[in-house]
């Protein structure tokens, strides 16, 4: 028997940072929209616990331990007293360190596998408090919608959003490292106030307003991923100037999300991206997307 789980990418439409804190991490206002890329995490009983990985980037997903999806599977097992013994199967489809939350989706995606695997039943409030324990961001990959995530990003409230939005992702050549921006952002910001999300913001996705949400996108994270990342300053303006209502970082990049009015919008900005050789692949996809959900 075997069990497949779906999950979505995210990108962070409000990312507000405040001043490192004494445990290293930052105090967010994250605003989280997942988007309709999605990995599929297939659990299964095995003699030992054991990770193979398919799909883009692929070979620099870790198989170890330090895959996220491994020790969810860890978590919930010792939790419940179960040997952890299960081939975890990823079909990456989500940009593997580009931003976009996919070893966070992984990690959500196993441990709600296992669960059905194992008959194990954990709660919700658990199955939370586990995500919260592999990484700021995997809570909200298990819950998915929008959410404003305060804390280190993994204490979430859920939040309406009144319409369907549309994007494209422009995938650069390369990585970045979470630690390497926040830190650049420390080096950058001297002073940062206690973060806060925009009302105008939270209100535009409450109405499904594409325009009043192209003018209330923030990324606190923009300046240190474009200093260290310089090149995804050509792919924000080749986004733009093909008709992007907004063009911004996603995340801690270095993947830019480009927001569009339609569908139609989406084909003509991916295809500028792509002709203009300033990223490796773009994709489109819709918003809100479901969190992790068994297929
Ligand atoms: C920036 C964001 C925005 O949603 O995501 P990505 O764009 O990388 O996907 C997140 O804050 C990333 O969350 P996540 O990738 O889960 O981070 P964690 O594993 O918890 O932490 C990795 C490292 O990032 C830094 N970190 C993370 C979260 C936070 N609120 N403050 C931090 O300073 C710390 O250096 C920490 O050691
Ligand atoms: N299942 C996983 N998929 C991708 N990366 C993973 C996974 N588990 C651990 N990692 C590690 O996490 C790092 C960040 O990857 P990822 O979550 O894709 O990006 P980001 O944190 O930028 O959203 C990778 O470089 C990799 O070393």
């Amino acid at each position: 028997m075997s069990v497949t789980v779906r999950v979505p990418a995210k990108v962070n439409v409000g990312l507000a940072v405040g001043a490192a804190r004494a445990d290293g991490f930052h105090d967010l206002a994250n605003v989280f929209l997942a988007v309709g890329l999605y990995d599929e995490v297939t659990v299964a009983a095995a003699d030992g616990l054991r990770v193979t990985c398919e799909g883009p980037g692929a070979d620099q997903v870790p198989l170890d331990r330090a895959n996220l999806a491994a020790r969810a599977v860890e978590l919930l097992g010792a939790r419940y007293g179960i040997a952890p013994d299960v081939h975890i199967h990823i079909a990456k489809d989500i940009p593997v360190a580009g931003g976009m939350a996919g070893g966070s989706a992984d990690g959500a995606g196993a441990l709600v596998a296992c669960d059905a695997l194992w008959g194990t039943k954990a709660s919700r409030g658990e199955l939370l408090d586990i995500c919260a324990e592999l990484g700021s961001d995997v809570p909200f990959s298990l819950v998915g919608g929008a959410a404003l995530g305060t804390g280190r990003g993994e204490k979430l409230e859920p939040l309406e959003v009144g319409g369907t939005f549309h994007w494209v992702f422009a995938v650069a050549d390369g990585g970045l490292s979470t630690p390497a921006v926040y830190r650049e952002f420390d080096r950058l910001t001297p002073v940062a106030p206690a973060p806060e999300a925009s009302p105008a913001l939270l209100d535009a996705l409450r109405q499904g307003d594409v325009d009043a949400l192209a003018g209330a996108v923030v990324n606190d994270l923009q300046p240190a991923a474009l200093s260290l990342f310089p090149s995804l300053t050509e792919a924000l303006a080749v986004g733009t100037s093909a008709g992007a209502l907004a063009a911004l970082v996603s995340g801690s990049g270095p993947t830019t999300a480009f927001l569009v009015r339609d569908a139609a919008a989406a084909e003509g900005v991916a295809a500028a991206l792509l002709a203009s050789g300033t990223c490796r692949a773009a994709r489109v996809a819709d918003s809100p997307a479901p969190g992790a959900l068994v297929r």
